[in-house]
């Protein structure tokens, strides 16, 4: 699958949470004001790094938790899910 990280500037941090950190990713370049997902110009981003206390080897659990509900009414629905560098990422 193609890298949709890199189509992200990292800005400012939303927040932190027990397993990951979330910062504002914006389009680099294309992308327009009511696109969706790979369209969109500002999406969340959630790195957890891999050797962070909690985390085994497998992909985040979280990871299969959007899966199952993600776009559900209330809950975020997630675009891309991969790891870059020593980061497991969420879009
Ligand atoms: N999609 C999002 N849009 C805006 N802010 C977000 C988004 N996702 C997370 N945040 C912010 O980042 C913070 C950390 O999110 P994260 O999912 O890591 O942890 P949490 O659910 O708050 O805690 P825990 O890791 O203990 O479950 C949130 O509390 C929220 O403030």
């Amino acid at each position: 699958m193609e890298n949709w990280i890199a189509r992200f500037m990292v800005e400012r941090k939303l927040g932190k949470g027990g397993f990951g950190q979330v910062f504002v990713g914006r389009r680099v370049n294309g992308g327009n004001e009511r696109g969706t997902g790979s369209a969109a110009m500002e999406v969340a981003l959630k790195f957890e790094h891999r050797n962070n206390k909690g985390c085994n080897d497998g992909p985040p659990y979280e990871w299969q938790v959007y899966n199952a509900l993600g776009g559900s009414h209330g809950v975020p629905k997630v675009h891309y899910k991969g790891k870059q560098g020593d980061y497991d990422v969420m879009v």
